[in-house]
């Protein structure tokens, strides 16, 4: 049986990347929100709208964060940011729905989010996947590591330099892999259940993009970060 250990650069590394990912929350303010206003479609909506943008304020922030991420290329940071803002949007959900809420709070959040004008055929992949992600059980590490991952896909369209891309998020897996060891010694094929999850989040992408030709079918608008970021 091998002997896993992190080392101390991967210790170091783990805690930078797991205090900007910490550091960096959607601010609580617009997250009551949620709990507040009225229940109209309209309402909810701009509160995802909301919510939503601020997600993608606070990943710019913490991918900045992340070692290396400022040496590549400028014009590769930019592609790896627009090509993971979605996925990193759900995974965000995830976490944030799979949090230990108030009691009654995550039914008033799943209300909302299913009477904000997304179709019902996106609302159930989506509410497994939060439920496929929360049963995960996730330390603060793993979650930002996770999603360090995600930003880090070598593959994403109109990145240039993939090998560096590659190296880093190598860098990276390397770490998550050794944590899910040591944080699941009884579930050996935790590391490759997490890494099932970045495929579910590819397909959720997918029906993204549907969703918001549906909703500016009906003449939803988004913010202009938004229109930028998902190329809309
Ligand atoms: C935490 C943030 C990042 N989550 C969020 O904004 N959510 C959440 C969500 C999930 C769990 C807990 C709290 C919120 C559900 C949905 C969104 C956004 N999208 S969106 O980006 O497509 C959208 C933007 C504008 C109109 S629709 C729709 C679905």
């Amino acid at each position: 049986k091998e002997k896993v250990e992190i080392t101390k650069e991967q210790q170091a590394l783990m805690k930078i990347i797991t205090d900007a990912y910490n550091r960096h929350q959607i601010p609580q303010d617009v997250a009551k929100k949620l709990l507040q206003d009225q229940y109209s479609a309209e309402e909810n909506f701009l509160l995802l709208t909301e919510m939503a943008t601020s997600q993608v304020q606070v990943l710019v922030e913490f991918t900045k964060n992340i070692p290396g991420f400022l040496s590549l290329d400028r014009e590769d940071q930019i592609a790896l940011l627009k090509g993971s803002a979605v996925e990193a949007m759900f995974l965000r959900s995830a976490q944030v729905f799979s949090r230990k809420m108030p009691s009654g709070h995550t039914e008033v959040l799943e209300e909302r989010i299913r009477k904000s004008g997304i179709s019902e055929e996106f609302i159930t992949p989506m509410f497994n996947f939060y439920k496929s992600i929360g049963e995960l059980h996730m330390v603060q590490e793993e979650q930002a590591l996770l999603t360090t991952v995600t930003i880090l896909t070598p593959d994403r369209p109109y990145v240039k330099d993939q090998q560096a891309v590659e190296r880093l998020q190598e860098t990276m897996l390397d770490v998550l892999r050794k944590l899910c060891v040591l944080q699941h010694p009884q579930e050996p094929q935790y590391f490759a259940r997490l890494l099932g999850r970045l495929t579910e989040l590819r397909t959720l992408s997918h029906y993204h993009t549907e969703m918001l030709a549906s909703w500016r079918m009906n003449d939803h608008k988004f913010t202009p970060l938004l229109c930028e970021i998902w190329d809309v």
